[in-house]
C-alpha cells in the first residue's frame, strides 16, 4: 500500500491528533541531538610535540589579549607539497550544498586523520600532518591555560575548504562562534546551532603554495576592535601560515580569491559562558 493510500485511510483526527504532534516532537528531537562532537576528543588526546612547539606560552598569552595569533612557515615545502597532492586526489568529492551562497562560494570536504571521506591511507598520508597540527593546538591551549578553560573538545572533522580562483569566491564578514540567544534564533534554531555555541577558538592551516603572490587575493581580513569598522588588517593565505583566533572575539571576511585557495580548519569547542 503507497503512504498516501495509508493515510488517507487514517482519520482526519488521527492524523491532526497523533501524526502532526508525533512529527513536531521528531522535528525537535532531530535538533536537540544533532551534534558533531559525539566521538570528539579531548584535548590531551589529541597532544601532538609540534603543535606545543609552534603554540608556545608566549604565543598563548599574545592570544589571550590580541585576540589573534599567526604563525609563518609552519609547513615546510614538501609537507605542503604533500598536502595539496591529497587534496587534488579529494577533488570531486567537495560539497557546495550545505553553503549559503550568498555568504560563502567556497566548496569544502570534512577530512578527520582516521581515513573517512579518503579513498585510501596512502591518499590521506599528505593530510594527516596538516590535521594532527591543528588538532594539536587544544592541549597547547589547555597547557598554558588559555582563559583559564578546561575540559576542550576537538572534533573528530576538520573543515577543508576550497576557494575558486575565480575573482569572486570569499566568504562574507561572520563571527565563528554563534553568540545569539535563544530569543534571537528560537528553540529549534538554537539548538541545531548547539555545536557552532560552543566553539572557543579557531585554528586555520593555509594549503596553499609558500610563494603564493599578494596579487593572488583572498587574503583573510580580521576585525579586531568590534566598535570600529575601519579597525581591520589583512592575513596572506600563504602555504604553511597557522592563524589562531578567539572564536567569539574576531570577526572575519575572506576576500575574493583570484588563485585556487586552500584551507583547513579545526574548531576547538568548550563551555563557555555565553
Ligand atoms: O579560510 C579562511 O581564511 C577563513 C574561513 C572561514 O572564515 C570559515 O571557514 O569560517
Ligand atoms: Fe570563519
Amino acid at each position: 500500500m503507497s503512504w498516501r493510500r495509508r493515510l488517507s485511510s487514517y482519520s482526519f483526527d488521527t492524523v491532526i491528533g497523533v501524526f502532526l504532534p508525533a512529527g513536531c516532537i521528531g522535528v525537535l528531537a532531530e535538533a536537540y541531538l544533532r551534534t558533531n562532537l559525539r566521538d570528539a576528543n579531548t584535548a590531551a588526546h589529541c597532544s601532538f610535540a609540534a603543535s606545543n612547539n609552534i603554540l608556545t606560552t608566549a604565543r598563548v598569552r599574545e592570544l589571550e589579549t590580541a585576540g589573534i595569533v599567526v604563525i609563518p612557515k609552519v609547513l615546510s615545502g614538501q609537507q605542503l607539497h604533500d598536502a595539496r597532492y591529497a587534496v587534488q586526489l579529494l577533488k570531486g568529492q567537495f560539497d557546495t550544498s550545505l553553503n549559503d551562497r550568498d555568504v560563502r562560494q567556497d566548496q569544502i570536504q570534512w577530512v578527520r586523520s582516521t581515513a573517512v571521506g579518503v579513498a585510501s591511507e596512502e591518499e590521506e598520508d599528505g593530510l594527516l600532518l596538516p590535521i594532527r597540527l591543528i588538532r594539536g593546538v587544544g592541549d597547547a591551549l589547555e597547557r598554558a591555560s588559555y582563559q583559564g578553560v578546561s575540559a576542550l573538545r576537538i572534533p573528530q572533522d576538520c573543515q577543508l575548504a576550497v576557494y575558486a580562483g575565480d575573482g569572486s569566491a570569499g566568504y562574507r564578514r561572520h563571527l565563528d562562534r554563534c553568540t545569539s540567544t535563544i530569543f534571537e534564533l528560537g528553540i529549534l534554531e538554537y539548538w541545531r546551532l548547539s555545536d557552532v555555541r560552543c566553539r572557543v577558538v579557531t585554528v586555520i592551516l593555509y594549503l596553499n603554495a609558500a610563494d603564493r603572490p599578494k596579487d593572488a587575493g583572498g587574503s583573510l581580513r580580521c576585525w579586531t576592535n568590534n566598535e570600529s569598522e575601519e579597525e581591520h588588517f589583512d592575513i596572506e593565505p600563504v602555504g604553511g601560515t597557522m592563524v589562531v583566533f578567539d572564536a567569539s572575539r574576531i570577526r572575519h571576511q575572506v576576500l575574493p580569491s583570484n588563485s585556487e585557495r586552500t584551507a583547513i580548519t579545526c574548531w576547538i569547542h568548550g563551555n563557555l559562558e555565553q
